[in-house]
């Protein structure tokens, strides 16, 4: 059975119901009743502004439904608008005899139109005998054609408890409780967005606390993917699919695989699968093709045939569609293992390396070319970036490979331990012997007796002294040998070295 979306469900049907945009709402009624009382506003259209899920078409349809209008929707970004809204800007706006009701036009994403159709549109405004309402989330984006034409109406992000408010009122609508903490994080992670906080409220409730545990454990990140997706799978809209996914922390290749997990639930003919499936495969060569080349501006043309490509592969299912993680839980435990390899890497590299996360991020790919490629190079990564057995296999993508990675790069490390402790053994040496010697100018000075031979050196090791040092160290792990003992004098260096 198909479960009705409760975004849809519990649309405000009043505006006095729409939360936390009274401002909003009183500039957009005293503009409607200007309509209405025969004396058209100065600016016929209005532009709806704010960001996603805050009430702006809510809005258009609760008003709609107070004043007894025709909502005509029109996507901006159909080729075709400019036909549509002719036919129906012109339209008599009074209740015709045959009891019609009066036309409102709702362009949607008015940040979508083309330069080329905005300058006919602006035309169309002035000649409007219906209210035309826009909404963008980007003001700026709008034509300035249009939005010189256009009265502009601010809409506020909503706030972490307007949005716990609207959720608490849903679950006693639907007879459901969820943890108190549950709640509290799907409203921290919509980041004002009360569509996003419904839809994420319908999937927890849907699949159990259990499985919300599993699906909030995800970080912010992850839960933007959600998100996105859900974004991607429910427009025919190529750039607000391609949008959809713009701030989302995961590699392409990631993304791909939570989109192919997807496809079949959001699209139920077959030949729209298909075609969302070859618009993956074509994503899946350039990503190939960007990893083997190293050209990673490749990852663009991806990301824009898995997001865009997949959006307009076909019809989709109405209804609520469940995001799913990729794979089954097992490999998502699995997937989970990985992503903690990755962000300790990450963390790393932005230590080591000073770098931001998202160049870090970038890092982390070339790190995985030569640690397939250049095992010597990357045994010196391991050490400089301390990098676990673990770490090294994640970069090395093979066990095989990972184990003389990981050999070489203990020999590396042993050296440089060894020199470290040559350093400090020296040192140490070079001490006790001044000590001795002094002990021993008093002693000779109070008792007169014969001198002891001095060590040979008391200055600071040259470099050559050090690597000469080093070449003669045991290798370790074999039983240090103890030294014979020199009675009463240190005849050389390694005397120092070895105690
Ligand atoms: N201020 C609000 N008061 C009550 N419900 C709201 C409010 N804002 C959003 N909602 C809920 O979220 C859903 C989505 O809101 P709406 O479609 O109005 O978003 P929008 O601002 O038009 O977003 P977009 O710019 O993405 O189109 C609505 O169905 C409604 O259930």
């Amino acid at each position: 059975m198909v479960e009705v979306p409760w975004v849809e469900k519990y649309r405000p049907r009043k505006l006095s119901e729409i939360v936390n945009q009274e401002k909003a709402i009183e500039q957009v009624r005293a503009w409607v009743e200007a309509w209405l009382h025969g004396n058209p506003p100065k600016k016929k259209a209005l532009i709806l502004a704010g960001p996603p899920g805050v009430g702006k078409t809510t809005t258009v349809y609760a008003l709609a439904n107070e004043y007894g209008f025709e909502v005509i929707e029109l996507n901006a970004s159909d080729e075709r608008t400019y036909e549509k809204i002719e036919r129906y800007v012109q339209a008599a706006y009074t209740m015709d005899i045959l009891g019609k009701r009066r036309k409102l036009i709702f362009l949607d994403e008015a940040d979508n139109i083309e330069p080329s159709g905005a300058r006919e549109i602006a035309k169309l405004i002035d000649r409007a005998k219906n209210p035309i309402i826009m909404s963008a989330n980007h003001y700026w984006e709008v034509p300035r054609e249009i939005r010189n034409k256009a009265q502009i109406v601010e809409y506020k992000r909503l706030t972490q408890r307007d949005i716990i408010k609207a959720l608490v009122r849903i679950l006693k609508r639907e007879g459901k409780t969820v943890p108190k903490e549950i709640l509290y994080e799907i409203a921290r992670r919509a980041n004002g967005d009360l569509r996003a906080a419904i839809n994420d409220l319908q999937t927890v409730v849907t699949g159990g606390v259990e499985d919300a545990k599993d699906v909030l454990a995800y970080r912010d990140v992850e839960k933007s993917v959600f998100q996105a997706l859900a974004q991607v799978f429910a427009t025919d809209n190529a750039k607000r699919a391609k949008m959809a996914t713009l701030g989302v922390d995961m590699f392409p290749d990631e993304l791909l695989l939570w989109i192919d997990e997807n496809v079949p639930y959001v699209y139920y003919k077959p030949e729209d699968i298909a075609r969302a499936y070859e618009a993956l495969s074509r994503a899946d060569i350039y990503l190939g093709r960007a990893k083997r080349t190293g050209n990673y501006s490749l990852w663009k043309y991806a990301t824009d045939m898995m997001t865009a490509g997949v959006a307009v592969a076909g019809v989709k299912k109405k209804g609520f569609v469940r995001i799913y993680p990729p794979k089954t839980i097992k490999l998502l435990t699995e997937s989970k293992t990985e992503r903690t390899l990755r962000d300790s890497i990450v963390k790393k590299v932005m230590k080591e390396m000073h770098m931001a996360k998202l160049e870090a991020l970038e890092t982390l790919h070339y790190l995985r070319v030569i640690f397939e490629k250049d095992p010597d190079l990357a045994a010196h990564f391991t050490v400089f970036l301390d990098l676990s057995e673990k770490e090294v296999e994640f970069l090395a993508g093979d066990s095989e490979k990972a184990k003389t990675i990981w050999g070489k790069a203990m020999n590396i490390e042993k050296k440089l331990k060894e020199r470290g402790r040559l350093e400090t053994s020296v040192r140490e040496g070079l001490r006790k012997a001044k000590e001795k010697e002094e002990a021993e100018e008093t002693e000779e000075f109070e008792e007169t007796e014969e001198p002891e031979e001095k060590p040979e050196k008391e200055e600071e090791l040259t470099e050559e002294e050090l690597d000469a040092a080093e070449r003669e160290i045991e290798p370790v792990g074999k039983k240090e040998k103890k030294p014979e003992k020199k009675k009463g004098k240190q005849a050389t260096l390694f005397d120092f070295l070895r105690k």
